[in-house]
């Protein structure tokens, strides 16, 4: 059995399964807070505790959605969700707090029909998106869990918010494996991977499933190559001598709520440009609308038109078909012969993209999604070859260069904050850095050899952050909060104590 098959995990002790390189009191701490909150809000203690961690995207950007492996690891940073099914007799209430009095008390019916309100943004609504899935999942599978009963949660998340580092994941993979555990659902770790990212859907954003895969199945010490249709987890057993830095660009990145221009806009775009490759290359449009999805359904296509000019690259035939001037709706609709609001009819946030967009790259956006794909394989090829360690880190290094420009240049996923931090990194000494996540914000990732890692820290602190802590957007004491190694951490777990 693979280690995606097992169930998720569950401990009645800490033991060395708890966040790899964290200090174990640090971790009692967090557990005794929780139990204590619990205490306090509701009485009582918690069922139960799940725990699941962020993540570092290494390479791989932008390519989930569209069918294409990627390559993440967990961080050590997370969210632990303590939970408490109520009895029968007791309010149908979903009732979500947490450790940080910042965030207020959300409160929801014990209704699993309810609508997200994605209106009324509220911090609750991760828990929900949890909720929502998992009485999807139990009622498609016939599973029979009882009438809906109220539920007690309290919440701690480590994750900085807005970071590219999956805070919303780490919350929706704990809440959603919370659930499953009160109501004694048992799961293999790649049904929950699915049903997570199913989950996190219901926020308004397109994603593909990278975060909560990884979030799910991540294996203390490694990085893990995700391939999706169906979900596979393979280990990848990163070189000696190098360190991943993570470095906040202090640029908060929103993707729900601005998915409409920025998310779910290039989703659609790459779902258009594949529709265009796919007439393009002999589909008859209605044909080409209802089968393909991504630009990973005609990459045989476009491979095969290559082949027959001497090229294996798919990205040659978007070269050749696809023009590098944005398209209007118009434009594409005379390829499609069908109104591009019928083409996405089914889809709420993929006509809200329609309405506020003004035109599509779709040159720009294929050429992307194809060319990331195949760095991904380089980058593992890479770490499984003979070379030696010295070289395997200058061509990652190269690797992660490359797909921050195809982010930013093509993909145009960065912001000016992430552009001066990834060149801060490289004039200090970084073998790569590139943005990591949705981008638009939040954190890029450094690739650093670990004789210099003290160094390059205290370097970026001058260079980057030293002008924004005298501007007072951070304060010095938080650094650590901002900018940090990380070493590959483990998956979500189940804790009873
Ligand atoms: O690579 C970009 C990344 O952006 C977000 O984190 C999404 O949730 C992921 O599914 C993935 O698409």
């Amino acid at each position: 059995m693979s280690h995606e098959e097992l169930p998720v995990p569950s401990f009645s002790s800490l033991g060395p399964v708890y966040g790899e390189g964290s200090p174990m009191e640090e971790a009692q701490l967090r557990f005794k807070k929780l139990k204590d909150k619990f205490a306090e809000v509701f009485s009582g203690s918690p069922q139960l505790y799940a725990r699941s961690p962020g993540r570092v995207n290494l390479i791989g950007e932008h390519i989930d959605y569209e069918g294409y492996s990627v390559l993440p690891m967990a961080i050590r940073q997370d969210t632990i969700v303590a939970i408490r099914k109520a009895g029968a007799g007791e309010p149908k209430v979903l009732r979500i707090a947490n450790v940080n009095d910042k965030y207020a008390l959300c409160t929801y019916p014990a209704d699993p029909d309810q609508e997200v309100d994605l209106k009324n943004h509220r911090w609750g609504h991760y828990f929900l998106c949890g909720y929502k899935g998992f009485y999807e999942y139990v009622k498609s599978k016939k599973i029979d869990v009882g009438e809906p009963v109220g539920l007690d949660v309290i919440v701690d998340g480590t994750v900085p918010t807005g970071s590219g580092l999956s805070s919303s994941a780490a919350f929706v993979c704990s809440s959603t494996i919370a659930i499953i555990a009160a109501f004694n659902v048992n799961l293999s770790k790649k049904e929950v991977a699915e049903l997570t990212c199913d989950c996190e859907r219901h926020i308004g954003t397109q994603s593909g499933g990278m975060d909560q895969a990884i979030s799910v199945m991540a294996k203390p010490g490694f990085a893990e190559l995700i391939d999706f249709n169906p979900i596979h987890a393979s280990d990848v057993q990163l070189p000696k001598g190098g360190t991943f830095i993570i470095a906040h660009s202090l640029a908060e990145s929103q993707k729900a709520v601005t998915a409409a221009t920025n998310y779910n806009n290039r989703v659609v775009e790459c779902r258009l440009a594949a529709l265009v490759l796919a007439i393009k290359l002999g589909k008859n449009p209605k044909e080409a609308i209802s089968e393909v999805k991504t630009l990973a359904d005609v990459e045989q296509l476009c491979v095969k038109f290559a082949n027959n000019h001497g090229s294996s690259d798919p990205g040659f035939t978007v070269k050749e078909l696809l023009k590098k001037e944005p398209y209007t709706a118009e434009d594409i609709e005379k390829i499609t012969e069908e109104p591009l609001t019928c083409v996405f009819k089914n889809s709420v946030t993929s006509l809200d993209v329609l309405r506020a967009a003004k035109h599509f790259k779709l040159f720009q956006r294929a050429s992307h999604v194809y060319s990331e794909a195949r760095r991904v394989y380089a980058f593992r090829d890479t770490v499984l070859s003979n070379i030696s360690d010295e070289n395997k880190l200058q061509k990652l290094g190269e690797l992660m260069n490359d797909s921050h420009y195809s982010c930013s240049v093509l993909y145009e996923c960065s912001c000016p904050e992430l552009e001066e931090l990834v060149k801060v990194c490289r004039d200090n000494g970084a073998l790569g850095a590139r943005l990591t996540g949705a981008g638009w914000g939040g954190c890029a990732v450094a690739f650093v050899k670990e004789s210099i890692v003290p160094q390059f820290i205290l370097n970026l602190k001058e260079s980057f952050y030293q002008s924004r802590i005298e501007k007072g957007i951070i304060r010095n004491t938080e650094l650590g909060l901002y900018v940090f190694a990380s070493k590959p951490s483990s998956g979500a777990a189940i804790f009873t104590f």
